[in-house]
C-alpha cells in the first residue's frame, strides 16, 4: 500500500533524536543541508534515473553515462552550484563517469605538482570544462612500482621540448579513468631523461586528442581497456590504454613544482621532497577512507532494514514470526559493520583536518609531518577500503536469497566498491607502506626525538610492554581507557615483535621481504588502534541531541569489543589479555547488541539516503518490500513476453526430442 510506513513500529522504539544524528553523521548542520538539497536535487530529476543500469549493454550504458555526467554539468551552471554543492550532486548522481577524474585526480595533479604559472595556465580551462583530463601514472607492466614505470619524457635542448614515448608494450598506459574515449588531456607519469641520464619519475601535461574533432593527436593511440568486473557497474567508466610514438610537448608542460628543467636541460631541485610527486594519491587516499564509510554505510542501510522486515521462524500460536534481526548471529554480523560505518565516517573527518593541516605546512616548507600523513592516508585507505568490501558482501548474505537480485542494489554497489582494494595502491602494498613507517619508528625510539601525533603512544613503550589489562568484569570493557590501552599494546607489542625479528637479519631488506605478512598484521593493529581512537576523540566533543552521545559510545563500544573479539589471537597472543578477559569482552559485546537493537532503523535513518541514492527495493525507507519486488521481477525484459524468444528455435525441438525418446 502506497504511503505506509511498514517500519512505523521499529521507528517508534527510537531512544535518541534521529535528526540531530543526521547533523552529527553529515558533519555539521551545513554539510547537512547541502547534502540533503543535493541528493533531493538529483532523486526528483528523471534524467538521473539508475534502475536500468545493470540490464544495458557497454555502448548504451557509456552513453548514458555521458548523457547523466553532462547534464550534471549543465545543472551546476544553471543553477550556479558552488564547488561544493557540485561536488556533492555528482556524488548523488551515483554513477562512475570521467568526471571524477577530472575533478578528483587531474585538477589536484596541477594544483599540487604544477608552479604558479602553470596552474594559471591550465586550471581556468579546467574548471570550464573546456578540457578535460585524466591521471596516466599505471602501466600494463607496472602500477604498484611508481619507480618502474617505462614511459620515457626525453628533452630535446634543440627545440626545447620532451619526447614522450613508450618504448615497449608493457609502458602502454593501462587503466587511467576517463581515457579509453573521453579526456583530451592526461597528467602523464614518465622517467625523466636529461642528456642520456634518468632523473625519475616526473608528472607532464599531455594533450591528448583535438579540441576540434576528438580524434588522437598524431603519436598517439588510445582505447578503452573493455569490460570489467559485474554488469552496469564500474562499466560505465572508459577507463582506457595510451600509447606514445615521439610524442612532442612544449618543456613548461612538465609540472615544476617539485623539480625544474631549465632551458639548457639542467634539473634543479626545488626545497620540496621528491615525494611530493606523489602527492595526488595521498589527497585521493584520504578521500577515499571519506567514500569508505558511505559506501558501507549504504550497505548497512540496506542490510538493516531488511532484517527488520523479513521474518523467519519462531512462530508461536499462529502469531507473527520472528524478524531476523533479532537473532543474535545476525546480529553480530550486521552491528558491527552498522558501529564500522560510524567509526569509519568519524575517522575520515580527522583525516580530512590531518591533510589540510599537512598541506599548509608543506606551504611553509614544513615537511615533518609528511611521512605520518602519508602512512595514515595509505594505512587507513587500505584498512577502510577491505572492511568495507567485505562488508557489502556480507551484507548481501544477510538479505538471504533476495540480497543476490540485482534490484537488492548490493550486488552492483559490490562490483562499484571492490576495486578500491586496489585501487589507488593495492592494500597490501599500502601496509607495508605503514610498516616500513612503524619499523622506522622503533628503530628510533630512545633517539631523544620523542614520537609525535598517532604514533606517539610509542613513546609508552616500556609501560607498553609490561602492562596487563585490569579488567575483572564484563563491564570494565566500557572503560575507554581499558580499551585504549589493549590496542595500544596489542600494536606496540606486535611492532617490537616484527622488529626484533627483524633485527636478526643481516640484509634488512630480505628480512623485510621474509617477514612481510607478520609486518602487514602489525600495520593493521596500528590502523584499528588509530580508528578507535579517533572515535574516542569523538566522542569527547560536545554533541548535542537527546541520546545521541550515548547511542555514540554503545556503537564505539561495539566497533571496539567486536575487533578485540575478532583478533583475541593477537591479544592473547602478546599476552596483555586473559582468556578469562577476552571471555568478558564478548559478554559486554553480547549486551550492547541488546542495546543497539532497538535503534537500528534510526542508526540508518540517520544515514538521510534518498531511495533514489540507495537504489535498493530490499532497503526502501517505508520498508514496503515485497510487493515492490514483486512488480520489479515484472519489469524484467525476459518478462515481456510470456513465451520467450528462442522457444521455436530451442525449447519446442527439445521438448519434441525428449518425447521421441521417451516412446522408444
Ligand atoms: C575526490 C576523489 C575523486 C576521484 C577519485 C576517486 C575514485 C576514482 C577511482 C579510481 C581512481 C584510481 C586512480 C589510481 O589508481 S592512480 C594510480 C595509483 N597508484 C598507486 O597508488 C601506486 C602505489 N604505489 C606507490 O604509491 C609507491 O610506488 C610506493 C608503493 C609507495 C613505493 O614507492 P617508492 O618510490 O618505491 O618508495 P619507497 O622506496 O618505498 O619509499 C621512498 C620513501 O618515500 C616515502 N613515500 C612513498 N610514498 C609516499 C607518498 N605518497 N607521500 C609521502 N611519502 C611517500 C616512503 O615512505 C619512503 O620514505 P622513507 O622515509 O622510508 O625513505
Ligand atoms: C577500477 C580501477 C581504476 C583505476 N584507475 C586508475 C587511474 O585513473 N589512473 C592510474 O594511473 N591507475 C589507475 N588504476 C590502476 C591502479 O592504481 C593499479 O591497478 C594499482 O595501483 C595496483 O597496481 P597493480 O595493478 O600493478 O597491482 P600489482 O602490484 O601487480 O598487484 C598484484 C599482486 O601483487 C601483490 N604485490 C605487488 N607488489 C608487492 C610487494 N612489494 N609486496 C607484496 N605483495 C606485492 C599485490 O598485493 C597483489 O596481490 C586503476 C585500477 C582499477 C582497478
Amino acid at each position: 500500500m502506497e504511503g505506509v510506513d511498514y517500519l512505523a513500529d521499529e521507528r517508534k522504539k527510537t531512544e535518541f533524536d534521529v535528526e540531530e544524528m543526521k547533523i552529527v553523521w553529515a558533519g555539521s548542520r551545513h554539510t547537512f543541508e547541502v547534502s540533503d538539497r543535493m541528493a533531493k536535487l538529483v532523486a526528483n530529476d528523471p534524467v538521473f534515473r539508475k534502475d536500468d543500469r545493470v540490464m544495458l549493454a557497454r555502448k548504451d550504458l557509456f552513453k548514458n553515462t555521458l548523457r547523466k555526467a553532462t547534464y550534471a554539468w549543465k545543472r551546476i551552471n544553471e543553477l550556479r552550484l558552488s564547488e561544493e554543492e557540485a561536488s556533492k550532486l555528482r556524488s548523488f548522481v551515483d554513477e562512475p563517469a570521467f568526471t571524477d577524474l577530472h575533478w578528483g585526480m587531474f585538477v589536484p595533479a596541477i594544483k599540487g605538482q604544477g608552479t604558479d604559472e602553470q596552474q594559471k595556465k591550465w586550471l581556468p580551462l579546467a574548471y570550464k570544462m573546456q578540457i578535460i583530463g585524466c591521471y596516466a601514472q599505471t602501466e600494463l607492466g607496472h602500477g604498484s612500482n611508481v619507480q618502474g614505470l617505462e614511459t620515457t619524457a626525453t628533452f630535446d635542448p634543440q627545440t626545447d621540448e620532451f619526447v614522450i614515448h613508450s618504448p615497449t608494450l608493457t609502458s602502454s598506459k593501462w587503466w587511467p579513468g576517463g581515457l579509453g574515449k573521453v579526456s583530451t588531456h592526461g597528467v602523464v607519469y614518465a622517467r625523466l631523461i636529461l642528456d642520456g641520464q634518468e632523473h625519475g619519475i616526473h608528472g607532464f601535461i599531455v594533450q591528448l586528442r583535438s579540441l576540434e574533432d576528438h580524434r588522437p593527436l598524431p603519436g598517439i593511440t588510445v582505447a578503452d581497456i573493455g569490460m570489467k568486473f559485474g554488469s552496469g557497474a564500474y562499466n560505465t567508466m572508459d577507463n582506457g590504454l595510451l600509447r606514445f610514438d615521439h610524442v612532442r610537448i612544449p618543456r613548461d608542460q612538465m609540472l615544476m613544482r617539485v623539480s625544474q628543467v631549465t632551458r639548457d636541460g639542467k634539473i634543479v631541485q626545488s626545497d620540496v621532497p621528491r615525494q611530493l610527486v606523489y602527492g595526488t594519491m595521498v589527497y585521493v587516499r584520504q578521500t577515499i577512507v571519506q567514500d569508505a564509510s558511505i559506501a558501507l554505510s549504504r550497505a548497512v542501510c540496506i542490510a538493516t532494514r531488511y532484517s527488520a522486515v523479513r521474518r523467519q521462524f519462531g512462530s508461536s500460536n499462529g502469531g507473527p514470526e520472528t524478524q531476523v534481526i533479532d537473532y543474535k548471529t545476525q546480529q553480530s554480523r550486521l552491528f558491527p559493520l552498522l558501529a564500522s560505518a560510524y567509526a569509519f565516517r568519524f575517522v575520515g573527518e580527522w583525516l580530512k583536518w590531518l591533510y589540510t593541516d599537512v598541506t599548509q605546512r608543506l606551504q611553509a616548507n614544513d615537511f615533518s609531518t609528511l611521512p605520518e600523513a602519508h602512512a595514515c592516508t595509505a594505512g587507513l585507505k587500505s584498512l577502510t577500503t577491505s572492511v568495507t568490501a567485505d562488508g557489502i558482501e556480507e551484507s548481501r548474505k544477510l538479505c538471504g536469497g533476495h540480497g543476490y537480485l540485482a534490484s537488492s542494489g548490493l550486488p552492483e554497489l559490490f562490483a562499484v566498491y571492490v576495486p578500491a582494494c586496489t585501487y589507488e595502491g593495492d592494500n597490501t602494498v599500502l601496509m607495508l607502506q605503514v610498516a616500513r613507517f612503524l619499523m622506522k619508528t622503533v628503530s628510533q625510539l630512545g633517539s631523544g626525538k620523542p614520537p609525535v601525533g598517532t604514533i606517539s603512544y610509542m613513546g609508552r613503550i616500556e609501560q607498553l610492554m609490561q602492562c596487563r589489562c585490569a579488567v575483572k568484569k564484563a563491564g570494565d570493557w566500557l572503560n575507554p581507557n581499558a580499551v585504549l590501552e589493549a590496542f595500544e599494546a596489542r600494536a606496540a607489542r606486535m611492532s617490537v615483535s616484527c622488529a626484533q625479528k627483524l633485527s636478526k637479519f643481516s640484509n634488512p631488506e630480505e628480512g623485510f621481504a621474509e617477514l612481510s605478512a607478520d609486518l602487514v598484521e602489525a600495520a593493521v593493529a596500528h590502523c584499528q588502534l588509530i580508528v578507535v581512537s579517533k572515535f574516542f576523540e569523538k566522542l569527547q566533543q560536545d554533541i548535542p541531541g537527546k541520546g545521541v552521545k550515548r547511542q555514540l559510545e554503545v556503537l564505539c563500544g561495539v566497533y571496539s569489543l567486536h575487533l578485540l573479539h575478532k583478533h583475541q589471537g593477537d591479544f592473547l597472543a602478546t599476552s596483555y589479555i586473559t582468556p578469562k578477559q577476552a571471555s568478558l569482552a564478548n559478554d559486554q559485546l553480547r549486551e550492547l547488541y541488546s542495546q543497539v537493537r532497538p535503534n537500528a532503523i534510526a542508526l540508518v535513518d540517520a544515514f538521510n539516503y534518498t531511495d533514489h541514492y540507495l537504489g535498493s527495493i530490499l532497503g526502501c525507507y517505508d520498508g514496503n518490500v515485497y510487493p515492490k519486488l514483486y512488480e520489479a521481477a515484472w519489469r524484467d525484459p525476459l518478462n515481456d513476453s510470456v513465451i520467450p524468444d528462442g522457444y521455436e528455435q530451442y525449447i519446442r525441438p527439445l521438448l519434441k526430442q525428449q518425447l521421441r525418446v521417451a516412446k522408444l
